[in-house]
């Protein structure tokens, strides 16, 4: 399995903010605001319920990877950073008291 994370795409999310926006979608998107970058986020998503409802299990998988997409465009252009999202996360696993009873469980 491919080791390429959220975290490499949005790094590729950030330096493609500083291209040209002939030569990068991400860059059109981020020119054009939070707002319609959060409009695109929204189209997506609608995209992954349709193919989850009933589309093919590759509709999903490519929908899916669309939205993960354009949701770090989203955050990007919001300049909020997927750590912040992710330690958001953990926290919420740390406060149920699941993260104790995994470990336990790999130990
Ligand atoms: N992961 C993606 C990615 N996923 C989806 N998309 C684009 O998102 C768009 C979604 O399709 P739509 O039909 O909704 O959009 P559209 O009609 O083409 O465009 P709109 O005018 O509606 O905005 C398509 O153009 C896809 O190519 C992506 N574009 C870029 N990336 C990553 O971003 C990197 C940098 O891309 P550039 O910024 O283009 O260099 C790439 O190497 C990839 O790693």
């Amino acid at each position: 399995m491919s080791a390429f994370t959220l975290h490499d795409l949005e790094a590729i999310i950030a330096a493609r903010a500083g291209a040209s926006a002939a030569t990068s979608y991400t860059k059109t998107l981020l020119d054009k605001g939070a707002a319609h970058c959060a409009k695109k986020m929204g189209e997506e998503a609608i995209e992954v319920v349709l193919a989850g409802a009933g589309e093919t299990r590759d509709r999903v998988v490519a929908e899916a990877a669309d939205l993960m997409y354009h949701l770090l465009v989203l955050l990007k252009a919001r300049d909020i950073p997927f750590a912040e999202v992710e330690a958001l996360l953990k926290s919420r696993t740390a406060q149920s008291g699941l993260d104790e009873k995994a470990s336990r469980k790999d130990a």
